[in-house]
C-alpha cells in the first residue's frame, strides 16, 4: 500500500513518515506542494491511468500557492481518482473548515499533533474503504460486461447467428422514425424458403436446420449496405431492412439473393420449383409518411411475398405502395 504525504513543512513530512514507518507502512512518498502532488497523481495529464500511483493521500491543509482543500477538489474532478482515500491533516478542527474539506471530497480528518494510535486506525479504515470500493468497482464492471453480453444474446437468433425477430422489430420502428424525419426511402425484403416443409420431411430436421444456416449466411454475404439489418423473421422466413435504399437497390439485392441461393445448389429433390433450394421474396420500398405505420410496410411486404408464392415461387414481387393499401 503506497501512501503519499503532501505537506510544505519538511519537518512535518519527516515526522509523519517516521510515524507511518513505526506503524508498519514503509511505502511512503512525499511532496512539498499541492502542485507537485497533483502532478504525481497525473491530474494534469491528458490521459490519466486507471491505476492510481498511490493508495492513500495524507494532505496538509495550509500550504502556500494551493491549499489542501483546493487540491482535493482538483483530484476529485478526475474520474479515475475519485475513489482514492484522502485524509486531511490540520491543526484546525473547526466546523466550517471540516465542512469545506468534506464537501471538497476528503475521506477523513486527522488533527495535528498526530497521535500514532489514531493515525494507525484512520489509515487502516481508509484502506479498508478503498478495498471495498475496488471490489465494488470490479463487480460493477463485471456486471456491465454481463449486461452487454446478455443484450447481444437477446438480439441474436440461436440457430443462424443473425439478428432475431425481436431485434428486427426494434430496428424497424427506429428506422421508420429516422426515414420519416429525414424523408429518405426505406426498403424491406421478406424472404421465404420455398416448399421447406417437404425439405424437412425428405431430409430431416437436422438437414433443415443446416439449410436455414446456409441461407442465412448467403443473405448476410449478399447484404453490404451500411445500417442494413438482416434477421430471421421466424421459421423459414427472413427479412432484410435497408435504410436509405430505394426500390431499384432493393430489387438488385433481391436478384443477387436468388443468384446466390441458386449457386449454393442445396439439393431439394422433391421441390416443385427446382431440384435445389429456392426462395420467394416480397419487396417494399417507401418514403415513410406520418399517415402510415411501420407495420403497414411489413404487411405490404407480406402481401408481395404471398403473391410471389402464388405466381410459382422462386421469384421477387414488388409490393404496392403502402398508401395504396389503405
Ligand atoms: N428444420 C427446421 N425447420 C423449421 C424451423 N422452423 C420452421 N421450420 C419448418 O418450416 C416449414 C414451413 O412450412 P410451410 O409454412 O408449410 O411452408 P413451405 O413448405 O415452405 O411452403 P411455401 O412457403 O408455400 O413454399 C415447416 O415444416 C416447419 O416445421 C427450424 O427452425 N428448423
Amino acid at each position: 500500500m503506497k501512501i503519499l504525504i503532501v505537506d510544505d513543512s519538511e519537518i512535518a513530512r519527516h515526522s509523519l513518515e517516521m510515524l507511518l514507518h513505526a506503524i508498519g507502512y514503509t511505502d511512503v512518498l512525499s511532496c512539498s506542494s499541492a502542485h507537485d502532488a497533483l502532478n504525481l497523481l497525473g491530474v494534469f495529464d491528458k490521459i490519466v491511468s486507471e491505476n492510481s500511483p498511490v493508495d492513500l493521500v495524507l494532505m496538509d491543509v495550509m500550504m502556500p500557492e494551493m491549499n489542501g482543500i483546493d487540491a482535493i477538489s482538483h483530484i476529485r474532478a478526475v474520474h479515475q481518482l475519485k475513489d482514492i482515500p484522502i485524509i486531511m491533516v490540520s491543526i484546525s478542527g473547526e466546523v466550517s473548515f471540516l465542512e469545506r474539506a468534506f464537501a471538497a471530497g476528503a475521506t477523513d480528518f486527522i488533527s495535528k499533533p498526530i497521535n500514532a494510535i489514531e493515525l494507525s486506525a484512520r489509515v487502516r479504515a481508509a484502506f479498508r474503504l478503498k478495498m471495498e470500493m475496488d471490489i465494488r468497482k470490479e463487480r460493477e464492471q463485471q456486471l456491465e460486461v454481463l449486461n452487454r453480453t446478455l443484450e447481444v444474446m437477446c438480439n441474436i437468433d440461436n440457430l443462424t447467428g443473425i439478428a432475431n425477430r425481436r431485434c428486427f422489430d426494434e430496428t424497424l420502428v427506429n428506422e421508420w422514425e429516422d426515414a420519416l424525419r429525414s424523408r429518405q426511402p426505406l426498403s424491406m425484403l421478406l424472404i421465404d424458403i420455398d416448399v421447406f416443409k417437404e425439405f424437412n420431411d425428405t431430409y430431416g430436421h437436422v438437414e433443415g436446420d443446416a439449410c436455414l444456416q446456409q441461407v442465412a449466411k448467403a443473405l448476410r454475404d449478399c447484404v453490404d449496405a451500411p445500417g442494413a439489418c438482416t434477421a430471421r423473421f421466424g421459421g423459414e422466413e427472413f427479412v432484410i431492412l435497408l435504410p436509405s435504399a430505394d426500390q431499384i437497390s432493393a430489387e438488385k439485392l433481391a436478384a443477387s439473393i436468388h443468384a446466390k441461393i441458386a449457386h449454393l445448389q442445396i439439393l431439394h429433390s422433391v421441390s416443385k420449383v427446382e431440384n435445389f433450394v429456392t426462395v420467394s421474396i416480397g419487396v417494399v420500398s417507401v418514403v415513410p409518411e406520418s399517415s402510415a405505420k411501420s407495420l403497414d410496410m411489413l404487411k405490404a411486404a407480406d402481401n408481395a411475398l404471398y403473391a410471389a408464392k402464388q405466381q410459382g415461387r422462386n421469384r421477387t414481387v414488388i409490393g404496392l405502395p403502402i398508401l395504396a393499401m389503405h
